[in-house]
């Protein structure tokens, strides 16, 4: 048999180095890594070596190997028989594999079961920017095996060697300007719940996300770390809290989805270099942040890097691993989540449009959300047994890895330049809210009519008193100058008596008749003149009068407008509130009178109901015949459902056979020896529209069902009308009674649909010859079956009303629930907006805050971020110190 051999070895394990840019914590410090890197999602496959378990056998059958890996380690052949399809050199043997189920998967690369751990990081583990590790296989394939391993020696898994290399890195980093921050994290989701494995009182942690730190778990926490061996404390403390349990499959088999988070911040700090290398660098940053020392050198840059780490749960066919109870339901939830995840994966690499990715189905798919389709370099290991036993296992294994080959991811770095991207990041958002406002405040037309018109008759009020106070003035000036005239005048008097009374030398010029003369017209002239300005200020003043009177009127008129609108603004408003009360209440009442009327509908069907099995009790208990049967004791039976029973043969009883006739041919009915009584009485059985159907199954006692042909077929799919009208619809297969008298079902396509039970009966009851349904048979004549004919003849027609009535009752609430609903949308758009206002004002107040940081920082120092402390430099020795959480 070919056995799986390993040529990664044999070519040389360290030529082969990584295909990647670089470590995770080299990457954060190259340049090319500014642009965004979109790239597929690497995947490999790993096949471990067969359990012992495997190598014994199972049964009589010894173990035989699937899988094998081509030469160039892309491809993986799976086959039920390999030797028969793979030649030496692992090539498939095209004619070899026809008869075999044979598989050939093409992959990033294939690691046999030979590869070494070494091997397997070098390739596949070394990571830069957000990066994510997961690994997948069905249970007992190794996947904790390859992530986790051993701690030490040549057993170590992925996560150690990723822990080493970033330390390696740092220490060895030449740019004396870059300080290092490491924090890590460790969770696992077990039955769909979150919990911390480092903390383990915080459970049922909630996983959110935003636009800085992406998805994240809130509450997880976080702890710096400044060694590998702090980190390895870390993951003994997190593992013995792993759910973990025995399965047939696997002794230490992991229950639950584990994730190692190492997040690796670099901080760029030009001016460091002068200070040595000496002191704790985050420690100072933070002291920065705090507004103190001036000397301390300003941060540049910070970038971030996210590490996860991911052991999945594995798959498992339950039947295969033999889970019950509690193993049971972990399996479930187990397979559900991975479900979810084959979900998310065949999403994001369908061809057509990315619509909806459905990431929130499961806990999982929400916290890989980064790692599958979005910011991060992912690598998938999916690992593989290679023993028959798992042909099933590894096949899906190796499609769904092959399905994930397709997703595209756009990885770049996180970088914190300082605050002002905060800022350009709430301004953009402030405009996004703006724009949006703007767009939904087109919708409320409403509302912003209402508020201009109260806008515009403030104004009108303001300019109204400004118009008052300036016409005020005019008057107060106005009579300022009539005073001043006045006193001009007395004084002008006071001068003319002087000159007329005055002294000798007064009296003396004053009769100078020249003199006089010219006092005269000099006081004429002050008089004309103050007499002109008079009025051309009176004039002014009845100007002013008149336009500002114009004016009040205007602006009385535009007040009264804007009154008018407001008012019949605000009783719109009131008669809408109104009339959605109206109809809220309209609706409440149709809902009452639709409930009544369905509860009246279900009285009347219960009675029908109690009514027919009365009969057919009443039929059984007389197995003698129908034909003596009293008509008063099936009158009793029928109660106020046995109506004013015509005479045999009657006018209705005609009509209502003439209407049976109409409504379709006749049953095919066999006779059979009994009266017609139970057919009567079940006449409207048929295929009707009733919304109801009868779950009574009447027994007809044997002696009475004797068939002449032996057999009585009713005919499935075959409608019979009520008297009254009413088409009643049972849902009950049809019945066939064989010789003997024994009822069988009768089995048809229609046997659930519709079934005459009624005319069964009838024909099973009717003695002599076969007759159709309502055919008056001879035991017509005993005046029994008129009565049974005429009984159910009220109800039907009650029913059938009731149901309109009902009918309409619905029809009338979904338009009165529409109008409703449409109301309610306009007051939903404007609670939104108000919402959107809200929201603007908030962020209007936290850009000005920032901007009033940036002000007042600028100058002394830039670092913000940094707000994490550390004690002392990298080393390890004491416990790691617990930073801040989620
Ligand atoms: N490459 C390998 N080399 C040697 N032993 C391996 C290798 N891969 C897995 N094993 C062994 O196989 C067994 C199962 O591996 P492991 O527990 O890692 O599987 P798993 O996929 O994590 O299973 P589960 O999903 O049930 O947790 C372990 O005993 C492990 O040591």
């Amino acid at each position: 048999m070919m056995g799986c051999t390993s040529r990664h070895l044999a070519q040389g394990a360290p030529a082969k180095t990584s295909k990647y840019i670089s470590s995770f914590a080299r990457h954060l410090s190259t340049a090319e890594v500014e642009s965004d890197v979109s790239s597929s999602l690497q995947v490999v496959v790993r096949i471990r070596p067969p359990l012992s378990r495997e190598l014994r056998g199972t049964g009589l059958r010894p173990y035989q190997c699937t899988t094998a890996v081509e030469p160039g380690e892309r491809n993986v052949i799976l086959s039920e028989n390999l030797p028969a399809v793979v030649n030496q050199q692992g090539n498939m043997v095209t004619d070899g594999g026809a008869l075999y189920n044979t598989y050939r998967f093409t992959f990033d690369c294939v690691y046999d079961q030979h590869c070494p751990q070494e091997l397997v990081y070098r390739q596949s583990g070394q990571q830069g920017y957000n990066a994510a590790i997961i690994a997948y296989g069905q249970t007992g394939t190794g996947k904790t095996y390859t992530m986790e391993g051993a701690m030490e020696g040549p057993d170590r898994g992925i996560i150690p060697r990723t822990v080493e290399d970033i330390f390696t890195y740092i220490v060895n980093d030449p740019e004396p300007s870059s300080k290092y921050l490491v924090r890590s994290s460790y969770l696992q989701i077990y039955n769909e719940v979150v919990s911390d494995l480092l903390k383990p009182e915080r459970s049922s942690l909630s996983i959110r996300e935003d636009r800085r730190r992406g998805v994240f778990v809130e509450g997880l926490s976080e702890w710096v770390v400044r060694s590998p061996a702090e980190v390895y404390q870390l993951m003994q403390r997190g593992q013995a809290l792993r759910a973990t349990g025995a399965t047939k499959l696997n002794e230490v088999s992991s229950r639950s989805h584990a994730v190692c988070v190492i997040i690796v911040e670099k901080c760029t700090t030009p001016g460091a270099a002068e200070e040595g290398a000496a002191g704790a660098p985050w420690s100072r940053s933070s002291s920065s942040t705090n507004g103190g020392d001036a000397a301390v050198p300003a941060i540049q840059s910070i970038k971030v890097g996210k590490l996860n780490l991911v052991d999945l749960a594995g798959s498992e066919r339950v039947h295969v691993t033999g889970a019950v109870g509690r193993r049971l339901e972990e399996s479930k939830k187990i397979n559900a989540s991975l479900s979810a995840l084959g979900n998310v994966i065949a999403a994001l690499t369908d061809r057509r449009e990315r619509s909806h990715i459905p990431y929130r189905d499961s806990k999982l798919t929400r916290l890989l959300e980064d790692s599958l389709g979005g910011n991060c370099r992912t690598t998938m290991i999916a690992t593989i047994a290679p023993s028959l036993e798992a042909f099933q296992e590894s096949l899906s294994t190796l499609k769904f890895a092959n399905r994930a080959k397709n997703i595209q991811n756009e990885a770049h770095v996180n970088e914190d330049v300082d605050q002002r991207t905060l800022l350009r990041k709430y301004e953009r958002e402030l405009r996004r809210l703006r724009d949006e406002l703007a767009r939904r405040s087109r919708n409320v037309v409403d509302k912003r009519a209402l508020l201009v018109a109260e806008e515009q008759a403030k104004r009108a009020e303001a300019d109204k008193l400004a118009a008052l106070t300036a016409l005020q003035e005019r008057s107060r000036e106005f009579l300022r100058e009539k005073e001043e005239k006045r006193a001009l005048e007395l004084k002008i008097q006071a001068m003319q008596s002087q000159l007329l009374s005055g002294g000798s030398s007064g009296a003396a010029l004053q009769e100078v008749p020249a003199v006089r003369a010219m006092l005269q017209r000099e006081a004429n002239k002050v008089k004309e003149h103050y007499e002109a300005r008079i009025r051309a200020l009176e004039a002014e003043r009845q100007d002013a009068e008149g336009s500002a009177s114009a004016e009040v009127d205007r602006y009385k008129q535009l007040l009264l407008k804007q009154r008018d609108i407001m008012i019949a603004l605000t009783a719109r408003l009131n008669e809408r509130d109104e009339r959605i009360n109206s109809l809220q209440e309209e609706l409440d009442a149709y809902d009452r009178y639709q409930r009544q009327l369905e509860d009246q509908l279900d009285a009347k069907t219960t009675e029908l109901i109690s009514l027919r099995k009365a009969a057919v009790e009443h039929a059984a208990a007389s197995p003698a015949g129908l034909r003596g049967v009293d008509p008063s004791a099936l009158q009793n039976a029928l109660g106020d459902w046995a109506g004013q029973g015509g005479a045999p043969g009657s006018q209705h009883q005609h009509q209502h056979h003439h209407q049976q006739q109409q409504t379709g041919p006749p049953l095919d009915v066999a006779s059979s020896a009994s009266g017609a009584l139970s057919g009567e009485l079940a006449a409207g059985g048929g295929a009707g529209q009733a919304p109801y159907s009868t779950p009574f199954r009447g027994a007809l006692p044997p002696g009475s069902q004797s068939a002449a042909n032996g057999t009585l077929a009713g005919h499935p799919g075959r409608s019979g009308s009520m008297p009254g009208g009413g088409l009643i619809h049972h849902s009950l297969p049809p019945l066939v009674y064989s010789a003997d008298g024994t009822a069988v079902e009768l089995q048809g396509p229609d046997s659930q649909d519709v079934t005459p039970r009624g005319s069964v009966w009838s024909s099973s009851m009717g003695g002599g010859d076969p007759a159709p349904v309502g055919t008056p048979g001879p035991s017509a004549a005993n005046g029994v079956t008129t009565t049974a004919n005429e009984a159910p003849s009220a109800s039907p027609g009650e029913i059938a009303e009731l149901r309109a009535a009902a009918l309409t009752a619905a029809k009338e609430r979904s338009a009165l629930q529409q109008i409703l609903d449409s109301k309610v949308r306009v007051m939903l758009v404007e609670i939104i907006n108000e919402v959107l206002l809200e929201r603007l004002s908030a962020l209007e107040a936290l850009v000005h805050r920032v901007s009033e940081a940036i002000g007042s920082s600028s100058g002394s120092s830039g670092g913000g971020s940094a707000s994490v402390n550390t004690s002392g430099g990298g080393g390890g020795g004491g416990p790691p110190s617990r930073g801040g959480s989620g």
